[in-house]
Order: C-alpha cells, then sequence, then structure tokens
C-alpha cells in the first residue's frame, strides 16, 4: 500500500496532516512577496532569524496561530503565523527572545494575534530574564482590525516599559515602522536602523505635506541616517542586514541577560607594566588648551584589545558613549570629545550621555568617565530648547548611578561641566585626573578677562599684563593640585600609567554595594 496517502483518521494520517500544516507555516507568504521583499535588499522574517541565532537553536511558538477577524476579506486569507516569527534560540550560546515581523504577510501589520503573539513572547523572556530582541519590518495597525490592534500595541508598549531595566531590549528597524508603531521601539534600550531600507516615523510624507505642505521623502524624514544623526531616535546605522545582526550580537556580549545576572566576563588578568601603547598617551594632550586632540585614542589606550563599540556615534558627536572590556569584564563608557564643538556639553550630548548612564546603571556595568569639558555650549537656542532642564538629566544620571564610577580628567573641566562629568561630588568612586587637566570655575583666558577688567584697560601694555595674570591663574587655579588637596581627585597619574590605575579602580570596585534611598521612583527631569 506504499505511495498512499493515509486515511485522515489514523495515526499516520494525522503525522502526515501535521507535516502539511507545517510546511504551509513555513512558507505562508506569497512567493511574489518573498521576491518583492529580497528584491528590495531585505531578507524574510525567517531568514533573519536564521542570521542572529546561533544555527540550528531556533524554537517557534504559535507558527500555527491564524487571525480570527471577520472583517472586508480577512476570513479568505488566514495564513499560519499571522505575519510575526516568534520564538526563542541563543546567541553565541546565551538565551534570548525573538520576534521578526513578516512584511510578505499582510505587510507585517499588527493584528489581534500577531499582538498576541508578541505579547507572548515578551512575557517570555521577562518570566525566563533574557533579552527581547524584536525585528520590525511593517506597515503598522493592521487596517482591517481596527481597535483590537491599538490595543495590542498599547499592551506591547506597557510590556516594554515594564521590561525596562530588567531585561535589555533591543530593536532591528528592517523597513518601514510608522505611527504609534515606533513607540515600541523607542522605549526599548537600543534602536538599530539599516541604511536606506529602514524608516521611522509618526505621520509620512503624504500627510506632512497635506498638513504642513513640507516636501520630504520617506529617507529623509526618517531614514537610518536621519534618525542616527538628527533625532537621537536609533543608536547604530549598519549598511546591510548582515551588518546589522553582527552589530546585535555584538552589543548582546557586552550586556548581561537581565538586571540580577552576572555581566559576561572573561577570565583574564591584565598586566598592568607600562606599554607602548600606554605611553602614547603621555603625548596626546597638545600644549595648547585650545587645540583638540581625538578622544577616542585615549578610549582605545585603556579598552581591552582596544575594542570599542560605539553607541550612536553619528549624533551629539561631542561626547562619545560606548561598551568596551577592562580586563575581560564590559565598561561603559562616557567622554567628552575635543574635536567636535570643543567637547561642550550641549542638549543632545547631555541627554546621549544621560541615557547611556543609567542603561548602564540599570544592567550593573561600571562608568568609566573621560572629562575634558569646557562648560555648556551658550546660545539662545540652547536655552529656549531647556539646556537647564535637559542638562540636568545628565546631573540625574550619574548621581542615581550605584554601579562603579571611574572618572579620569584628562584637560579642562571647568564650572557645572566639571560637577556634572562623573564628579566626586555627585558620587563617583574614583576620580583620577593628568597633570594636564585644569580644574577650574573657567579657563584662564575667560577669568583674566573678568576678573581684571580695569586692570587691563588701563594698562599700557595690555597684553603682557594679561599673559603674565594668565600665568599666575594657571600656576595657582587650572591645575589638578587644589582639587587634590581636597580629595575632590583621588590621585594624579601620568596619562601612561592610566589603563593600570582603571584597571586597579575596576577590580577593587567589584565588590561595590550601593542602593538608592526607598521610593517609588524618582522624578528625572524630562
Ligand atoms: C498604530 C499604527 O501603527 S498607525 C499606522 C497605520 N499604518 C499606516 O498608516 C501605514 C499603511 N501602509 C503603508 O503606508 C504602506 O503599506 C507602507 C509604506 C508601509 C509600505 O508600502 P509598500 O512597500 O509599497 O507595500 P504595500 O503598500 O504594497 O503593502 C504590502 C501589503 O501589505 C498591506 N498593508 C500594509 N500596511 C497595512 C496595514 N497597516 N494594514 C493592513 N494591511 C497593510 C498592503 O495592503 C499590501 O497588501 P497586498 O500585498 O495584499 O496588496
Amino acid at each position: 500500500m506504499s505511495g498512499q496517502t493515509p486515511a485522515p483518521t489514523t495515526t499516520a494520517g494525522k503525522i502526515a496532516d501535521f507535516e502539511n500544516r507545517r510546511e504551509a507555516a513555513a512558507h505562508a507568504a506569497p512567493e511574489k512577496s518573498v521576491q518583492k521583499q529580497h528584491d528590495r535588499g531585505k531578507a524574510t522574517a525567517r531568514e533573519r532569524i536564521e542570521m542572529l541565532l546561533d544555527e540550528g537553536s531556533f524554537v517557534e511558538l504559535d507558527a500555527l496561530a491564524r487571525h480570527r477577524s471577520n472583517a472586508f476579506d480577512l476570513p479568505d486569507n488566514r495564513p499560519y503565523g499571522d505575519g510575526v516569527v516568534t520564538g526563542y534560540g541563543t546567541v553565541d550560546g546565551r538565551p534570548v527572545c525573538v520576534f521578526a515581523q513578516d512584511f510578505t504577510i499582510f505587510g507585517g501589520s499588527l493584528g489581534e494575534v500577531f499582538g498576541e503573539k508578541i505579547v507572548k513572547v515578551m512575557d517570555l523572556a521577562m518570566k525566563t530574564g533574557v533579552p527581547m530582541i524584536g525585528i520590525n519590518d511593517s506597515g503598522g495597525a493592521r487596517i482591517q482590525e481596527g481597535v483590537v490592534s491599538l490595543g495590542l500595541y498599547g499592551e506591547i508598549f506597557r510590556r516594554n516599559v515594564q521590561a525596562s531595566g530588567v531585561i535589555p531590549q533591543i530593536s532591528l528597524i528592517m523597513g518601514p515602522c510608522a505611527g504609534g508603531a515606533v513607540y515600541s521601539p523607542a522605549i526599548t534600550d537600543f534602536t538599530v536602523m539599516i541604511d536606506k531600507t529602514s524608516h521611522m516615523f509618526i505621520t509620512g510624507p503624504d500627510v506632512i505635506k497635506t498638513v504642513t505642505g513640507e516636501d520630504v521623502g520617506f529617507d529623509e524624514l526618517g531614514g537610518a541616517r536621519t534618525h542616527n544623526s538628527k533625532s537621537g531616535v536609533a543608536h547604530a546605522m549598519l549598511a546591510d542586514e548582515v551588518e546589522g545582526m553582527d552589530f546585535v550580537k555584538a552589543l548582546l556580549g557586552f550586556l548581561p541577560s537581565n538586571n540580577l545576572d552576572e555581566v559576561p566576563a572573561f577570565d583574564i588578568e591584565a598586566d598592568l607594566a607600562v606599554t607602548d601603547d600606554d605611553l602614547t598617551l603621555d603625548t596626546v594632550v597638545p600644549d595648547s588648551p585650545n587645540q583638540p586632540y581625538d578622544m577616542h585614542k585615549v578610549i582605545e589606550a585603556v579598552l581591552d584589545d582596544a575594542d570599542f563599540l560605539e553607541i550612536q556615534p553619528l549624533w551629539a558627536p561631542n561626547i562619545i558613549v560606548g561598551f568596551g572590556r577592562v580586563e575581560g569584564r564590559s565598561v561603559g563608557v562616557v567622554a567628552n570629545q575635543p574635536m567636535q564643538f570643543a567637547g561642550t556639553l550641549d542638549i543632545d550630548a547631555s541627554e546621549k550621555a544621560a541615557r547611556f548612564v543609567r542603561t548602564c546603571d540599570a544592567f550593573n556595568i561600571p562608568v568609566l568617565t573621560f572629562v575634558d569639558v569646557p562648560g555648556f555650549l551658550p546660545g539662545t537656542d540652547q536655552e529656549w530648547n531647556g539646556i537647564i532642564r535637559r542638562g540636568a538629566k545628565l546631573i540625574y544620571a550619574y548621581a542615581e548611578a550605584t554601579v562603579p564610577l571611574v572618572t579620569v580628567i584628562t584637560r579642562k573641566a571647568y564650572g557645572g561641566a566639571y560637577d556634572v562629568m562623573g564628579s566626586k561630588h555627585l558620587g563617583a568612586d574614583v576620580n583620577l585626573a593628568w597633570p594636564t587637566a585644569q580644574i577650574a570655575v573657567m579657563g584662564a583666558q575667560g577669568a583674566v578677562n573678568i576678573l581684571y577688567r580695569r586692570e587691563l584697560a588701563k594698562a599700557e601694555d595690555p597684553d603682557s599684563m594679561r599673559a603674565e595674570y594668565i600665568a599666575e591663574y594657571d600656576d595657582t587655579l587650572a591645575n589638578p593640585y587644589i582639587a587634590a588637596e581636597r580629595g575632590y581627585i583621588d590621585a594624579v597619574i601620568k596619562p601612561s600609567e592610566t589603563r593600570a590605575q582603571v584597571t586597579r579602580a575596576l577590580r577593587a570596585l567589584r565588590s561595590k554595594r550601593a542602593s538608592l534611598p526607598p521610593k517609588k521612583h524618582g522624578n528625572i527631569p524630562l
């Protein structure tokens, strides 16, 4: 009887029927939609999950779920999976949960069952304490399912908020992500976009044209470059989907699985003898205080293998944030960048660094701060857009952080910005300064012009008088020693000793325990 289809009521028949269904679920999308997806340089949901997870590790959930909507023509089209693939697997051997919206089915639009599947896998990630990775590629709320779709978005947002600070949440934007749908990625810890193929916006180009008359294309409005350089919505822009997945894998390598878990660590002991790379730091600060240098050189000299995963490199580049390792353990780095706006703090830089410090604190990753800051950026634009309340976020973030905080002042630490940038006064544990540090209310030039305005106006040779006063100011105030006398700086160190001293400090702080006074939650200025 071989070759005949087994009767449906027999065990063999039931298994054959199941296999047919499973096959149908794996190929639920019309071939032409898959082709269209590929033609746009986009992979399908399943291909993306394969790219992200360790080979063979993916376990799918709800592959046979189907919508139950009677609206419009939906009853005639009930593909298995309902347009989203969900489940769990591993990345570099560590468990994660994942969903991937499938644009090839209903344009990846979110209906009731689609939303329920995402909610279910998010709940699993929370229960098991593993990172949640969402791959977004969707036309938004499924129009035919109306308010039910909106309800499910709300359920997802609430879970994003409750999971915030408990498990890492990472959003990959790999196609459209429009309207209210953008707010799930916005609440997650990291949003990664792909150049040219991903878009995020609240209202699209057509609506904008109708309402404001502005002409703007998809890419200019909400493409990867826009959100990585102008809005600060995204944290990374990658050239293609493979690079996007590689970025997420690298990022996961720095993060614990949840807020109670150990941060991943390689068991190595650093050799603290001064190396040639360390010695390069002795010449990195130029003699002239107005001359910039690249703070990346300092960061890379201190991190293991000079390996630095920069976050938001294109937005607010006057501050640098990102992850690296010191002696095999994750650290979050925050650093002023003298090459951009002289390293001043502005609204964007404050918000970028504040968010990053809070991310590190939530996940028990020590923060290593490098300071070269001449102050806040002056201007009506800054004042009227709220540098006061928005700059305050960075103070708040440092002051509430209970993770180990190590700060190195390389050059300028002027005015209020000195306090902000991980100072002892906000709660930093170990504060170091190079001999080139100038910890003062302001730079010598500005100070002398204010303090000696009258004398300079009357002087026969104001330039030489100014030079004398500047030298006096530098000797008495613009150095690290006044702060060191008071213990605001724990040690003045040679630049070439930085790696060794930072390593020792972080070793000592591994057992740090600190907690905030009990409260419902703080009230960070927003
Ligand atoms: C809370 C919120 O999310 S509010 C936002 C609601 N969503 C929207 O306003 C966006 C609506 N969709 C669109 O504007 C477009 O589909 C885009 C820009 C996302 C993508 O455009 P294209 O790449 O040209 O794809 P296209 O429009 O052909 O969509 C592919 C399929 O998905 C369907 N689709 C797309 N979005 C939706 C949606 N929101 N609801 C239901 N079906 C949708 C399309 O009807 C189309 O179906 P078909 O293949 O059977 O014709």
